[in-house]
């Protein structure tokens, strides 16, 4: 179970802590990504090194591969991974549809890939195109038994420009599966006991009154946490952050509001500013691979012929290992050799930047100054 506290609210921005059975998390809070139960190049120390307190893992991506009842008999995903923190596992919903239709099938030229019925999803495998069944009480039981702290809601994910007849039915029907992942909870924590919450999922697309409606009928039935899904899926930064800065307010006040897939370091703060608690993102993670780090004074792409001779640190405000340890001569030389250790080093790089990004958010909620901090970080990102 989880308990969740407000401690300072800044303007719409709110200091937050969450209380997990694997340790506080202090809010708003970003979760490093670890699809596979890895935070990929990252070793759980690393995590804790870098102040980490909740990671996200995929059940799409685990139920397929190694399979949730093998992670259950092998002491479920903390023992599994190795990991004293917290862990969040997405449902699985936004995988089928988005990962699916990218499924081996219909690269074969197979059969439609999702079948979305009443009853549930039926979908073929990005791995081996084998098929597969999900619903909302499939979903529930798969993450009890990978054994998250916080568990997601089986929500249908539309297609990004669904129109509004389309976002309309399939609101409904989430709303409908949400109805059974509750009752489904329910029944395994009253058999197991309290082990894990459950966060319900509005979207609604740019539907101003759609998403008011999703968020009405999800709050009603009384969650521990809520999401709002959906953004950043194409639409313009303004168009979210609007859409965010009119939907979070209307979460309830004393629940955790996490913003699913967000975002960049400008989304975070816009996301922090409307009161959202807990962000997910693979961006930092996934562009340090690609060898573009994040700094306080805007972007950097370690590849680029400037920093060949560079004997700077990739940030030379950042305190992290890489930029304590490492010049940009030598991280462009790692990237351009094809290097693990670039892998691993702009990854640090860039969690660190988030998460003290995050911790340097909280500070400023705290002392009521989150505008003037939003501002002169962003006036610094531009700076270049
Ligand atoms: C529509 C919808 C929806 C949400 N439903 C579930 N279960 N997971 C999500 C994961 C996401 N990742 C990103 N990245 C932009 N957006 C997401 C949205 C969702
Ligand atoms: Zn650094």
């Amino acid at each position: 179970m989880i308990r969740f506290q407000l401690l300072a609210e800044d303007a719409a921005a709110r200091r937050g802590r969450l209380e997990t059975a694997h340790g506080t998390i202090e809010t708003p809070v970003f979760m490093p990504v670890g699809t596979a139960a890895t935070v990929k190049t990252l070793e759980p120390r690393d995590l804790q090194a870098l102040g980490a307190g909740i990671v996200l893992a995929n059940t799409y991506h685990l139920y397929l591969r190694p399979g949730h009842e093998r992670i259950q008999r092998l002491g479920r995903l903390h023992r599994f991974m190795s990991w004293p923190g917290a862990v969040l596992t997405d449902s699985g919903g936004f995988q089928v549809f988005s990962l699916g239709e990218k499924g081996a099938g219909r690269e074969r030229g197979g059969p439609g890939l999702v079948e979305i019925a009443e009853e549930g999803v039926t979908f073929r495998s990005h791995l081996d195109g084998s098929r597969h069944f999900l619903s909302p009480e499939r979903a529930i039981e798969v993450q009890e038994a990978l054994g998250a702290d916080v568990i997601m809601a089986f929500d249908e994910c539309p297609p990004a420009l669904a129109d509004r007849a389309y976002h309309e039915l399939s609101l409904a029907r989430t709303q409908r599966w949400l109805v059974r992942c509750r009752e489904a909870w329910r029944e395994i924590e009253a058999r197991e006991g309290p082990r894990c919450a459950l966060f319900g999922i509005a979207q609604g697309g740019l539907f101003g009154d759609l998403r008011a409606r999703a968020i009405e009928e999800a709050a009603a039935l009384d969650l521990p946490g809520y999401a709002l899904g959906g953004y950043a899926v194409g639409e313009t930064p303004a168009e979210m952050w609007d859409g965010v800065a009119r939907d979070a307010p209307r979460l309830p006040r004393e629940k955790p509001r996490y913003l699913m897939g967000v975002g960049t370091p400008e989304d975070l703060l816009a996301g922090i500013a409307a009161g959202v608690d807990l962000f997910d993102c693979v961006l930092p993670t996934r562009t340090a691979r690609n060898g573009l780090l994040f700094t306080s004074r805007g972007k950097l792409v370690i590849r680029n012929a400037r920093y060949a001779d560079d004997e700077r640190p990739a940030d030379p405000e950042c305190g992290c290992y890489a930029c304590r340890t490492f010049t940009r001569a030598y991280l462009r030389h790692l990237f351009k050799a094809g290097e693990i250790l670039a892998l691993r080093a702009n990854t640090l790089h860039n969690l660190h930047f988030y998460l003290s990004l995050m911790a340097d958010a909280r500070r400023a909620i705290e002392e009521g100054r989150f505008a003037a901090f939003r501002a002169e970080r962003l006036a610094a990102w531009r700076a270049d």
